[in-house]
């Protein structure tokens, strides 16, 4: 039996923070942020912690399962509670899977897909046979909110998937999972740990998200491209048949770019970035959620996707799964 996804669920704050209400606390304006990104609103977390939003999706996950029967749990996150312990863990706590073995996984805008390719290997190594992957993120916690070019692209949001050994044949295709840490500085963010007094004033670093936009633009058209083409030339059936793309939702104009460049009609990239802005690891298993709920996407339909991730690190990567 071979891996596949069983079940999708999200959940999101319920704090809806519109265009308009952030022009009342930036510098920036509906228009700006609406027709460079194609973000009208997001969620902005009041009092959840990324650890909260990862459990509201694992508790939906493991409703009429036995909840020790889960072997293990990938948070992919860059937002954890804590440096330790890992997410994942609480996640463990919130729900009772103590049978479960417990990992963050940090690869920012690509961390659901890491986690998927991650999944999946535990699945087909024979050793496990069910697991919880979610993506989660409260990106409201490290934003630099003085830096309007940032901090009205992000918002807050998880969802998830329980794979499981049950498919009589293969769904997950293949895969092109890529970083390159050259480029680590073209985005890049921290908490605030410069409280310590030893610390030189210069080696304090501003806290929050810093993000060369340009590059990190022409990164995801370029590389993101590439690592989609080469996936597909080498999986025919795929190339002639492929549904859907659900690529990690950072900017509708990058989108619609990267659609131009590898020749994909722009209809088969699904998207929902105008709702949640750029949920970072959140991104894809949301509109993933979303349309399995929709209806667009059917599980067990042997429906073509293409799940693809791109982001921090840098990191990218994609999946061709068949439903
Ligand atoms: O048009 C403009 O002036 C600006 C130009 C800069 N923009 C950007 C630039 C980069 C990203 C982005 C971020 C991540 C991180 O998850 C990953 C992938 C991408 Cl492509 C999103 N927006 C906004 C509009």
């Amino acid at each position: 039996l071979y891996p596949q996804v069983t079940k999708v669920a999200k959940y999101l704050p319920d704090n809806i923070v519109t265009n308009d209400d952030l022009a009342e606390v930036t510098d920036t304006s509906d228009e700006w942020i609406s027709s460079r990104t194609g973000i009208r609103e997001r969620r902005i977390s009041i009092k959840e912690t990324t650890s909260d939003l990862a459990t509201e999706v694992a508790k939906q996950l493991i409703q009429d399962l036995d909840v020790l029967s889960i072997d293990f749990i990938l948070v992919a996150t860059m937002t954890a509670d804590y440096a330790t312990p890992s997410t994942a863990c609480l996640v463990q706590s919130n729900i009772g899977a103590s049978n479960a073995f417990c990992l963050d996984i940090n690869a920012a805008c690509s961390g659901f897909v890491f986690a998927m390719s991650t999944a999946e290997k535990f699945l087909s190594s024979g050793h496990y046979k069910r697991g919880l992957v979610i993506g989660a993120e409260t990106m409201s916690t490290m934003l630099n909110w003085e830096d309007r070019g940032t901090a009205v692209l992000f918002g807050d949001g998880a969802a998830g998937v329980l794979l499981e050994n049950t498919a009589k044949e293969k769904r997950f295709i293949d895969e092109l999972i890529q970083s390159d840490g050259n480029r680590s500085m073209a985005l890049f963010g921290k908490e605030n740990v410069d409280g310590n007094p030893f610390k030189a004033a210069d080696h304090r670093v501003s806290t929050g998200m810093q993000m060369d936009g340009k590059k990190i633009f022409d990164f995801a058209l370029r590389d993101v491209s590439k690592n989609m083409m080469t996936l597909l030339d080498r999986n025919e059936e795929f190339k002639d048949s492929l549904d859907y793309v659900l690529a990690h939702q950072a900017n509708i104009r990058i989108l619609e770019a990267i659609s131009k460049k590898t020749k994909l009609p722009m209809a088969s990239f699904l998207h929902n970035v105008s709702n949640y802005g750029n949920t970072s690891a959140a991104s894809v298993p949301l509109l993933l959620a979303e349309k399995v709920e929709d209806g667009t996407l059917r599980l067990q339909s042997n429906q073509k996707i293409m799940l693809t991730g791109y982001g921090a690190g840098l990191t990218w990567g994609s999946i061709l799964i068949k439903l």
